[in-house]
């Protein structure tokens, strides 16, 4: 997968380098290229920005910069097409459904916006040449994209074929698809067996895997209904078993 980030600050992205995405990137699974917005402003202050039509406070990125940063990239036509990612407050949600439609696409382009947000003729623009998705992380306002597309970019790179050395551990997941579906994972425990007077429940210790099964299925249909019962309002009740309606 190729990834083309757009920012204003690169160094935001600097984490890109670590852990199993830097792998990732150092064995050729992820191709992560980053792309500093001001490279496409020709004043002396390279400015991004400018005052907002119609009034009101702060600043909005202007058009130009993005739209000549965007050709060029998208230019490389051997690439095939694109995929923008516009990470915004205001976006669609982004779920872990999404993680894993979006890790099947050969290629994302993440539009970092700062400041009250990128002019909207960008991304209007952009949809003549290429599919354009605007997504939120979460209903609250940061001081722009690049965490949101730190979070996508780590949802999505970790579902790649080759990067999570345990993919077992995907089927786990909270929110994973199939029998994790709008499902939160219940708790985990890892040696010691009794911890400061803290035992783990008895059945992770009795080797019954089938029953070891149904305690964790249990326990996250438990921990969801508790911290998100909005979740459970959307399970399919053909998904669920007798046991489950039980817990
Ligand atoms: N939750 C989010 N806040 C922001 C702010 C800006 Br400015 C750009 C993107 C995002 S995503």
């Amino acid at each position: 997968m190729r990834i083309d980030i757009i920012t204003i600050f690169p160094d935001y992205f600097t984490p890109l380098d670590l852990s199993l995405i830097g792998k990732a990137r150092r064995s050729g699974l992820i191709d992560v290229r980053l792309h500093d917005l001001r490279r496409w402003t020709y004043d002396r202050h390279h400015t991004v920005d400018d005052t907002p039509y119609g009034g009101g406070p702060g600043m909005v990125m202007k058009p130009e910069p993005w739209g000549e940063a965007l050709d060029e990239i998208t230019a490389d036509a051997d690439a095939g097409t694109p995929r923008l990612i516009l990470p915004t407050p205001s976006g669609l949600p982004f779920t872990q459904q999404d993680a894993v439609r979006l890790a099947k696409e050969p290629w994302l382009i993440f539009a970092c916006g700062r400041y009250e947000g990128i002019d909207a003729r960008v991304a209007v623009d952009a949809a003549q040449r290429m599919p354009v998705e605007e997504l939120s992380i979460g209903d609250y306002v940061l001081n722009g994209g690049e965490v949101a597309t730190l979070v996508i970019v780590e949802a999505i790179s970790r579902l790649l074929p080759g990067v999570l050395g345990n993919v077992e551990s995907i089927t786990q997941d909270s929110f994973a698809p199939g029998t994790m579906d709008n499902l939160v994972e219940g708790p985990v425990y890892t040696k010691p067996p009794v911890w400061r007077g803290h035992e783990v429940p008895p059945i992770l210790l009795s080797g019954h895997h089938a029953a070891i099964d149904r305690w964790r299925r249990d326990e996250a249909l438990r921990k969801t209904a508790r911290n998100r019962p909005d979740l459970i309002r959307r399970l399919d009740p053909e998904s669920l078993d007798k046991r489950d309606r039980e817990v």
